[in-house]
């Protein structure tokens, strides 16, 4: 018999086909609206949701799951799954660490060097039939510094590809030292901000990050200075974002998440001095393939009867 699993994203070729080997009936409700009206007789039988972090499920939402046994997150992120609700469920909850850490790793390199290297805007300027190069403002990253706010599992290789690629120091901040780091600890996320070149963040979102990246950072980060964000938009108050690169108080930002996204807000998109792309760092073949199989596996795990692999504890 196969277990009624609640999907609230679209799947990859190929990955129905290995949810259906693996005894799982999908149910498909991809937006809000499908979601709020989900027929009752498909709802009542649902025992399991596969989710990410920036959808999520509410308490309420749970409720009208009466079957639910398990949430899975695909990515690293939770954030609007609601652990506590569900722990008072008994509905148990996964997410997938460290399964897409090497394709944001890279990515967050090409968020870096699209900015220093200004790459879209030359791009543009060529398919204007603009080959001028004076005036261009392009810099370089090697014997930089990088700062990194959340050093875990995707913050240690952006470190690694930078100071072996790059010649790179590395320096970050978590709220506690690591014991066994290789990098130079910050105690305060200001005196990373002000001795970074690149300040890149890649602590989770959710209430305990929000804003962290305030205008204040971003003065002490200043005018040789760029903002990566490759975690998620609530931690950075956006609007002091768009104020600093509009008035110069920082050289550039590069950004793979918004805060509010898939909407972007109007002030943002006359910014020469920003680089965007749609969350797409965790994207690739290998960290799709790597989030899907942890995602089945847990399945399998909590449908057998054993523990799961990755449980979020809330
Ligand atoms: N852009 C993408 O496609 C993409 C892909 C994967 C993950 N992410 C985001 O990146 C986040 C980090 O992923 P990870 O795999 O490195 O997770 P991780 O848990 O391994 O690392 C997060 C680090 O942030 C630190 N941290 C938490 N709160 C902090 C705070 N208030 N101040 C300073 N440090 C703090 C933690 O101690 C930890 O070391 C995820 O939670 C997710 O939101 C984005
Ligand atoms: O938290 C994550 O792992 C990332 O945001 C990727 O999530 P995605 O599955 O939505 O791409």
């Amino acid at each position: 018999m196969s277990v009624p699993l609640l999907c609230h994203v679209p799947l990859e070729a190929g990955y129905p086909e290995r949810f259906a080997a693996a005894g799982f009936e999908l149910h498909y409700a991809m937006t809000p609206e499908s979601r709020a009206d989900l027929d009752p007789a498909v709802a009542e039988k649902i025992r399991a949701v596969l989710t990410i972090g920036t959808i999520g499920l509410t308490g309420e939402e749970m409720d009208k799951l009466p079957n639910l046994e398990i949430i899975c997150a695909q990515g690293v992120g939770y954030e609007l799954v609601d652990v506590a609700a569900a722990k008072q469920r008994g509905i148990v909850v996964t997410h997938g660490p460290g399964t897409n850490s090497s394709s944001v790793a890279d990515h967050t390199l090409a968020l870096m060097l699209a900015i220093t290297r200004q790459i879209p805007q030359m791009d543009a300027k060529v398919r204007r039939s603009d080959w001028t190069r004076a005036g261009t403002d392009v810099g370089g990253m090697f014997g930089k510094k990088l700062g990194i706010l959340g050093l875990g599992n995707i913050g240690e290789q952006i470190a690694r590809r930078c100071a072996g690629g790059f010649d790179m120091a590395v320096g970050y901040h978590n709220r506690n030292p690591l014991t066994d780091s290789l990098w130079r600890y910050f105690d305060s996320l200001h005196a990373l901000a002000e001795w970074a070149d690149y300040l890149v963040v890649s602590t989770p979102g959710g209430q305990g990050t929000a804003k962290l990246v305030d205008a204040s950072v971003l003065r002490a980060l200043g005018e040789k200075g760029f903002l990566i964000n490759i975690s998620r938009g609530s931690v950075v108050d956006t609007q002091a974002l768009v104020d600093s690169l509009s008035q110069r108080e920082i050289a550039g930002a590069a950004l793979d998440v918004i805060d509010g996204e898939p909407k972007v807000p109007a002030e943002i998109i006359p910014l020469t001095n920003l680089v965007i792309t749609p969350h797409i760092g965790g994207r690739s073949p290998e960290a799709m393939n790597n989030m899907m199989t942890l995602v089945i596996e847990n399945l399998q795990a909590h449908f057998g009867g054993t523990p799961v692999l990755t449980p979020v504890r809330a």
